[in-house]
């Protein structure tokens, strides 16, 4: 059985580059993504994909780890890293927002 979507919401993918200290666009161009956590039962593994809503560019794909720090920086931008880079996900309203942070937490907290 493969992977299944336990939560989506619709967001502006960003990407954050530490040598200019701003945020970028993931896959270089703007727009929404529908960003999904997937759940594998194979090994009970949880990651956030996001595709472009207008050409379905894979823009986000990273693992949810146990100790994952999920920071809801303001009501409709939420963020997190990895040892390589800073996310941002830049909601279109703030329940979507909490909708997806409560997914991302419920993830979290099963790994
Ligand atoms: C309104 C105008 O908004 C803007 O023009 C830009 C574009 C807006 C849309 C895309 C976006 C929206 C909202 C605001 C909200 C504030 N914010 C910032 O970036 C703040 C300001 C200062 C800056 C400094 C650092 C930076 C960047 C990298 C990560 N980080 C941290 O602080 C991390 C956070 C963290 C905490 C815990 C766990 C994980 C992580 Cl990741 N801490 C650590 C310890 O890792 C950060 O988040 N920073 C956004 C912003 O400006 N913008």
């Amino acid at each position: 059985m493969g992977e299944r979507s336990v939560a989506q919401a619709r967001a502006s993918v960003m990407i954050y580059n530490n040598d200019l200290k701003k945020w970028e666009h993931a896959g270089g161009v703007g727009g929404l993504s529908r960003c999904h956590i997937y759940f594998n039962p194979a090994n009970n593994s949880y990651r956030i994909v996001g595709r472009k809503i207008n050409d379905n560019d894979v823009v986000l794909n990273c693992g949810i780890g146990k100790n994952l720090r999920y920071n809801k920086a303001t009501p409709t931008f939420h963020q997190w890293r990895d040892q390589r880079q800073v996310y941002g996900l830049n909601f279109q309203s703030a329940d979507d927002a909490v909708v997806f942070s409560e997914a991302v937490m419920a993830a979290v907290d099963d790994i």
